[in-house]
């Protein structure tokens, strides 16, 4: 299998007021990439960080900055992000229904990578014809949480969803969320990528 998972800690678990350091100590520590949650209050009720606070950061890192796009209009973002330098562009399956295939191609041309995520009650199916399409997603977040906020309890029931995903595409880059170290050598096993608060609070993964 030519997957290697990566540990991408959620910057959303940050003191925000000292985002260039944390995100330096969370590479020090060995984290692969930096995940960053962009909400947009109305998608999910929680309101986090946009293309300034991207914009910002790159002036202090060189990293993958994986953004999750958890916002209502993922169109709106594609440029705005592309420009502030994020590295990669995940948005959600179920406010992409009409227009995934433009998206995936705008992100493309920002030199972004495109994902695809869903939520806990959507169905793993929904996104197939994005990873079967000509021009695909090179990653699915699966949540095992409700979207929205850190820290919430891990549903392990979703990672069916990534044994499914993983037999269907041996090679896809698929990504979920961890709470605790127990989760990540199950997630492990299904080679997915993981991010999550636990990073940030310790360095248990070195
Ligand atoms: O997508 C998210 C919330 O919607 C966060 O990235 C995720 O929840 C972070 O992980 P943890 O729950 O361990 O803080």
């Amino acid at each position: 299998m030519g997957v290697t998972p990566k540990i991408a800690p959620s910057m959303l678990s940050s003191d925000f007021a000292n985002l260039a350091s944390e995100a330096k100590r969370m590479l020090d520590f060995g984290a692969d990439w930096l995940h960053m949650d962009i909400m947009d209050g109305h998608f999910v009720p929680n309101l986090t960080i946009g293309a300034p606070v991207i914009e910002s950061l790159r002036k202090h890192t060189k990293a993958f900055l994986d953004c999750h796009l958890m916002v209502t209009n993922p169109i709106d973002y594609v440029e705005p992000l592309g420009k502030a330098g994020a590295s990669g562009f995940t948005f959600h399956v179920e406010v992409s229904k009409e227009n995934w295939q433009e998206l995936i191609q705008k992100i493309k041309s920002k030199a972004m990578r495109p994902g695809v995520a869903l939520k806990p009650g959507t169905l793993i199916e929904e996104v197939y014809p994005l990873v079967d399409s000509e021009n695909p997603v090179e990653m699915v977040l699966v949540m095992t949480v409700e979207p929205g906020f850190g820290g919430q309890k891990f549903m392990p029931q979703m990672m069916d969803k990534v044994r499914v995903l993983r037999k269907k595409y041996p090679s896809l880059d698929i990504e979920n969320v961890p709470i605790q170290i127990s989760d990540i050598a199950r997630k492990m096993k299904c080679q997915s990528n993981i991010h999550g608060h636990s990073c940030l609070l310790k360095k248990w993964w070195v």
